[in-house]
């Protein structure tokens, strides 16, 4: 779906994706509108959203191009990793409209919140605003977009932004596991926080700044998709230790859980860079692999007491994969 709205979003003149927030705003926006026509939604756009699920993203931008005015930034909204390249999404439009700008909009919005007129706050981020924050591509974005309730922050570092926004759906899983199995606040507290930790570790091995991960994007976010049931990610995660079925959970409907798909993705790119990442190892280890949930809680919950810094490396990541090797071998 494609959708394009008016003031007060001005010079957001196209928007593809975001079929929740799109339903909900068109009651709120008379002056919202929508076509499943990519050239007619992004004519004349100065700024267009992209917001479809992480590992279609690069069919969608492949498809806009030629269609974007030469004035036109890319706004990547979807969180993810692709599974395929290991590359973050501005890598992957970078590749597929390499003439057009780019911003990452990522950070705590569920979009029926925004929709209604919720404060809410996000990070925009485009390495152009390393050397000039006010003129950056950040900036223009959040200019364009931002409201008295919808309150954007610039930022210069696209990787810090991007790995938070990808990991923090596959850590909701496992707080929405640990929901689901009756655990309470103290598990939930321990999974943000060694989250961050994993969050952080893969951002500062791909060349993000460590701070950027208590911004909006990184606890924000986090914390947020951690403890609230509104979250797919969270809600898959519960059904899973419920043993109840997604298409129950979600009523039968198509609902986009990037967690579970870039379960794989995020913990691929941490192997490859050597990043001891054990909650998104069991969770990868329970989605994919189809793990047992006390074995692989086991697991994690038998790992070495540690330095609450240090970075042990990958033993336990690797006995859960050789675990699931064995099961799927049927050993
Ligand atoms: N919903 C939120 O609160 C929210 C907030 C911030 C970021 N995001 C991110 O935005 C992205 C999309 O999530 P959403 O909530 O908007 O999902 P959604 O299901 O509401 O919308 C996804 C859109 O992508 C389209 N789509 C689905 N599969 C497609 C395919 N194979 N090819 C082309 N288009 C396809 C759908 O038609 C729909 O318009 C995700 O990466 C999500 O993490 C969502
Ligand atoms: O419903 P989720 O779990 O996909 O989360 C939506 C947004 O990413 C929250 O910021």
């Amino acid at each position: 779906m494609t959708a394009g709205a008016e003031p007060p979003y001005s010079n957001c003149r196209s928007a593809v994706g975001a079929r929740n927030a799109t339903a909900t705003c068109v009651r709120r926006l008379p002056r919202l509108w929508t076509t499943g026509d990519e050239a007619s939604a992004t004519r004349d756009a100065d700024i267009v959203l992209l917001v479809v699920p992480s590992q279609h993203l690069r069919a969608i931008a492949a498809q806009l191009r030629g269609l974007l005015p030469a004035q036109a930034t890319v706004v990547i909204c979807s969180k993810g990793v692709e599974q395929d390249t290991g590359a973050l999404l501005s890598v992957v439009v970078e590749e597929e409209l390499p003439d057009h700008a780019i911003a990452v909009l990522s950070g705590p919005t569920f979009a029926a919140e925004v929709a209604a007129g919720m404060p809410s706050a996000v990070t925009i981020a485009s390495s152009d605003a390393a050397l000039n924050p006010a003129r950056s591509q950040a900036a223009r974005v959040a200019r364009a977009l931002g409201t008295k309730t919808f309150r954007p922050y610039v930022s210069d570092d696209v990787i810090g932004v991007e790995v938070s926004g990808a990991v923090k759906n596959v850590l909701a899983i496992a707080s929405g596991i640990a929901t689901g199995l009756g655990f309470g606040a103290n598990t939930r507290a321990a999974l943000v926080s060694r989250g961050l930790h994993e969050i952080q570790g893969l951002s500062a091995a791909l060349g993000g700044r460590r701070e950027t991960v208590t911004g909006l994007s990184g606890v924000g976010d986090l914390t947020l998709t951690c403890s609230s049931e509104q979250s797919r990610n969270m809600r898959f995660g519960m059904a899973l230790a419920t043993g109840r079925s997604a298409a129950d959970v979600f009523e039968g409907r198509p609902v986009v859980v990037e967690g579970a798909d870039n379960a794989v993705s995020v913990t691929n790119l941490a192997r490859r860079h050597a990043i001891d990442m054990p909650i998104c190892e069991a969770v990868r280890a329970i989605v994919v692999d189809r793990l047992p949930i006390p074995d692989v809680m086991n697991a994690l919950l038998q790992r070495p007491f540690k330095d609450e810094r240090a970075d042990l490396g990958l033993s336990i990541s690797h006995s859960i994969s050789r675990n699931a090797a064995k099961s799927m071998a049927g050993i």
